[in-house]
């Protein structure tokens, strides 16, 4: 198998209510925010299959309900024991999905066929969701005549609600009998879902994680009608669609531009980022966009965070008419002053509490103390050489135990409401940035490239939410930045050594509570042990 098992190191999000059990091959340390939730005690497990797939998975909970989670499968391995395992990210090679939504009529199948019948040289799969019982769609997809590997399968009903089970059968059976014959899948959703439960499945069922990654959510807005879906009150309790579809996108697609005059679309476009500003977006008609504005996005990638946190308008005839329009709602904008002047910031987002769905980012230059932000890494010698006596390739130095503060505070509390959300932070004593992301209470980081040596270290966040109050946000986020003569920090490095699942547990059952703050684990692997205490 691979020389290394560090490459093999594994699996980054992760679901509250699902396992972490997925191989595929990214090299993550998966760092949860604290789970204080009655659910997150409810964790079921189960065995990893037998591979050399490993991964690290700590989280904890406060007192009294303090947890640990560690995962690892187990992995007979002859792996080198470099440190340098972050660097060694194999290539993902799940299949790509990627979900087209949009309001009734807003241009989805049209975008489909426009896909289908573009040349790409890629082989789709495409999944029709058609709510009713009769298959209109169906016949108006793929007018062409596809080719022999393109294969189309409709679903009655909405994905979204009650037969998402169909999407999971519908996917299992695509990889597990035509797999090698299709390179992409597109789900194309009712005009009336709400695409989180879409995605939540592709994280929380493995049978589908393990062998397709979403590739990226591609919302249509039509252009004419958008203004009058998204001004709908719905009674309370009911979520406006047009809302949502436009909150969980990756690539906005503002469509039928030919119907309606500049203006409109410019204010239907200020409309739609002050609801996402993390999306890229793009004005067309009929749906004629790049294919690889759409394919190959990378939406739920970590390293592909940057271009969701610096995200604009992708037109730039169309950017030049906008920044005129530009009066800091959500937007942010920064200079950086090259002295690495901590809490150095010139950012402006929307410090109104805004009920509704909306972006707040923020932007700010300065090192994060892990322990405030939400994550802490080992810091003591033993807790280095106890982590590094595994045979799991886990870099201590991103082994990140305790998530107890601000961001898993957040998460923990505000899971329901926080959409999507992305992140690149720069953190003391760590050279690389740390980027993660999130769907509700899945989340996801990871430290990613360097940082360059005259690089300010800015950190940037976008939240994409109900009821977010960018103020507070701010606030609670630049108390985790240092203070200005706070040292850069050191890590400390104890080379790693073997020792099975089990040991790993045995050792720290032993380890003292106080000073790992480590209440009880999990350990996945060859058998499961569960050592809740
Ligand atoms: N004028 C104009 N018409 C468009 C454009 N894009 C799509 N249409 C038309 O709008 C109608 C609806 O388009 P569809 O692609 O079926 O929309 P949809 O989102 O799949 O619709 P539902 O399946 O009902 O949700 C069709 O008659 C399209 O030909 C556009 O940019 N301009």
């Amino acid at each position: 198998m691979a020389s290394s098992l560090s490459t093999e190191m594994a699996t980054t999000f992760l679901s509250f209510t699902a396992r972490p059990q997925n191989p595929f091959a990214k090299i993550r340390t998966t760092v949860l925010p604290v789970l204080f939730k009655p659910r997150a005690r409810n964790l079921s497990y189960k065995t990893m299959p037998s591979s050399t797939h490993s991964e690290f998975i700590a989280f904890k909970v406060p007192r009294p309900y303090r947890r640990f989670t560690a995962s690892a499968s187990a992995a007979a391995t002859t792996a080198s024991e470099d440190s340098d395992l972050l660097t060694k990210i194999p290539p993902d090679n799940r299949i790509p999905a990627t979900i087209i939504t949009g309001f009734l009529g807003s241009g989805k199948t049209t975008l489909l066929n426009h896909i289908l019948t573009a040349e790409h040289g890629k082989r789709i799969a495409v999944i029709e969701n058609e709510y009713g019982e009769v298959d209109i769609d169906g016949s108006l997809v793929a007018a062409k005549t596809t080719g022999a590997e393109d294969i189309v399968l409709l679903n009655n009903g909405c994905l979204c609600c009650t037969v998402r089970g169909d999407l999971v059968r519908m996917i299992s059976e695509l990889v597990s009998k035509k797999k090698g014959k299709f390179d992409h899948i597109v789900i194309e959703t009712t005009g009336l879902a709400n695409p989180a439960p879409i995605i939540q499945t592709f994280y929380a069922e493995d049978a589908i994680f393990n062998e397709v990654k979403l590739d990226g959510v591609v919302t249509l807005v039509d252009a004419k009608h958008a203004g009058f879906h998204l001004d709908e009150v719905k009674p309370k309790g009911v979520v406006n669609e047009a809302v949502e579809q436009i909150a969980y996108a990756d690539r906005i697609i503002v469509n039928k531009t030919d119907l309606v005059v500049e203006p409109q679309v410019a204010s239907l476009v200020e409309r739609i980022k002050n609801i996402n500003r993390m999306a890229h977006m793009k004005r067309t008609e009929f749906g004629k966009v790049d294919l690889d504005y759409v394919l190959g996005i990378g939406g739920f990638d970590l390293e592909r965070i940057e271009s969701a946190v610096d995200a604009k308008e992708d037109d730039a005839a169309h950017d030049r008419h906008d920044h005129d329009h530009d009066h800091g709602h959500h937007h942010h904008h920064h200079e950086h002053d090259h002295e690495h002047e901590h809490h150095h910031d010139h950012h402006s987002h929307d410090h109104t509490h805004d009920p509704g769905v909306s972006s707040v980012s923020i932007v700010c230059e300065g090192n994060l103390d892990l322990d405030k932000v939400g994550f802490t890494w080992l810091k003591s010698p033993d807790a280095c050489h106890f982590f590094l006596k595994t045979q799991y390739k886990v870099d201590v130095r991103y082994l990140i135990v305790q998530a107890n503060m601000w961001l898993g505070t957040l998460l923990m509390e505000r899971s329901e409401d926080i959409y999507r959300m992305k992140g690149l932070l720069s953190v003391r004593g760590m050279n690389e940035r740390f980027v993660f992301q999130g769907v509700h209470d899945i989340f996801q980081g990871s430290p990613d490239r360097m940082w360059g040596p005259d690089e300010p270290r800015v950190n940037k966040i976008v939240f994409i939410g109900k009821n977010l109050n960018g103020e507070e946000l701010e606030k609670g986020f630049k108390a985790c930045l240092l203070a200005k003569a706070e040292p850069n920090g050191e890590f400390i490095k104890v080379p790693p050594f073997n020792t099975s699942p089990k040991d790993l547990l045995q050792h720290l059952m032993h380890v003292d509570d106080a000073k790992f703050d480590v209440p009880a684990l999990y350990v996945f692997g060859d058998s499961v042990v569960d050592a809740c205490r």
